[in-house]
């Protein structure tokens, strides 16, 4: 197909959009600026800004410590109740709390107290630092019987099944992984995964950060035992918005949380001088929660409810697959690699792209010398150019017009005005 076909093309998909009508919902300030990067965070929700403008002025600035009861004090469940249904999971089995990277250490914990015995962790090469950095902590912590197994990966862009099959054994308390992974996209079969790891005695825990939100996920179908993931991403809940936990009904009051802060008590307004685990899933909160960024995470996760996972993800999908397509045709001997994998079921929503001038091409990208269009996309080492789409604001167009400028960066060299020195942020 030519370049102008698929401009046609593009522009047909847009007119066709089942979720065309969500994009006006976000602010965005401009319409030259192209936004790719919703997997790390995502756009601003339109009534987020009067939220929190309320949330301001009216619970703190007005009703004050009044506002605990009337709207505050409940929200952590609350908002965890409206994240089940787009994780598979039921009410009563998420709850908003701390960050990712707490929450992991938290149920990790956990889970290792519950398999006593057993001394390794799995998981594998592809994930996000974090992840790994706290079961590294964990650990020290449970003594050097305990050992971190990880699966390797191939082509740098997947885990074979069988690879990281080999590497759960009945000695495993628990398989740590991203369901899809934060550098490639590439997506675990969830239920596969978790089926094998029970019927060899581990438990599992997924970090959902680059899914929820993202693609369909059936926690509850696939009897998952326990989830984190980051709100800041597809759920555009704001920078450094509080995390969401999942642990499934029947493994909440066998589960106990390493901070055992008041939040997480039984009753916390008795001051008990001992701690007395809550029931369910409060005993997995820890303090205070930051309620200005816990309070804007509620309309992005109703924007996603409203639309529907099973829409969000077949866009997702279109768009990727529109991406890929043009990729191939129009970047053919521009010295492009994949960075995902290219079959969509095996894949998250964003695709990295690598090349030597991976860092520069992006800088190009986000300060355009010439083009009035700016594209914002983020890299990741040594040499990705990671594209997020986030389907309640990425239009075909923008993907179009994007393999456009990738195009005309090359050509002309504009990389070249680049520095190579990387920024503290990528
Ligand atoms: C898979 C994954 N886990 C965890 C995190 C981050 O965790 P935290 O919010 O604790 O920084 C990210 C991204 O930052 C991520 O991509
Ligand atoms: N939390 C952040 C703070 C600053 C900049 C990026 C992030 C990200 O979320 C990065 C993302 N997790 C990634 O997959 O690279």
């Amino acid at each position: 197909m030519t370049t102008d076909q698929n401009f046609t093309l593009a522009e047909q998909l847009d007119r066709d959009d089942p979720l065309h009508k969500f994009r006006s919902r976000f602010y965005i300030e401009s319409e030259n600026t192209i936004y790719l990067d919703g997997n790390s965070l995502g756009r601003l929700p339109l009534r987020t800004k009067e939220l929190l403008s309320e949330v301001i002025e009216k619970e703190w600035g007005t009703e004050l410590i009044e506002s605990w009861n009337r709207h505050w004090y409940q929200k952590t469940t609350q908002l965890g109740d409206k994240i089940a249904p787009m994780i598979g999971a039921s009410n009563g089995e998420v709850i908003i709390s701390d960050s990712t990277s707490i929450n992991l250490y938290k149920l990790s914990h956990a889970a290792l107290n519950l398999q006593k015995g057993k001394t390794t962790i799995v998981s594998d090469a592809l994930n996000f630092p974090t992840d790994l950095y706290i079961l590294q902590g964990l650990l020290k912590e449970f003594g050097p019987e305990y050992k971190l197994n990880l699966a390797q990966t191939n082509d740098g862009i997947s885990i074979e099944t069988e690879e990281l099959k080999s590497k759960i054994t009945e000695n495993t308390a628990l398989v740590v992984l991203s369901l899809v992974a934060f550098k490639s996209a590439f997506m675990y079969q969830l239920e596969e995964i978790t089926e094998y790891a029970h019927k060899m005695g581990a438990l599992v825990l997924w970090d959902l950060s680059h899914a929820a939100g993202a693609v369909e996920i059936e926690l509850n179908k696939s009897n998952a035992d326990l989830a984190v993931g980051c709100t800041y991403k597809y759920m555009n809940g704001g920078p450094g918005s509080p995390a969401f936990l999942y642990v499934r009904k029947d493994l909440q009051d066998k589960l106990s949380s390493p901070i055992q802060g008041w939040f997480g008590d039984a009753l916390p307004f008795e001051f008990d001088l001992n701690y007395r685990p809550a029931q369910g899933i409060r005993r997995f909160l820890a303090g205070t929660p930051p309620v200005l960024n816990l309070m804007a995470i509620e309309p992005g996760i109703e924007m996603i409810n409203e639309a529907g996972m099973a829409t969000i993800h077949q866009k997702s999908i279109r768009l990727s697959e529109f991406f890929h397509s043009m990729v191939a045709s129009q970047l053919k001997n521009y010295g492009f690699e994949a960075g995902s994998p290219t079959e969509p079921e095996k894949r998250g929503s964003h695709i990295s792209l690598k090349h030597v001038e991976a860092y520069r091409i992006c800088q190009a990208l986000i300060q355009p010398k010439t083009s009035t269009i700016k594209i914002i996309p983020d890299f990741r080492e040594p040499d990705n150019i990671r594209f997020g789409f986030t389907p309640l604001y990425t239009t075909y167009k923008e993907v179009w017009q994007t393999v456009h400028r990738l195009r005309e960066i090359i050509e002309n060299k504009e990389y070249e005005q680049f520095s190579t020195q990387r920024s503290d942020v990528t």
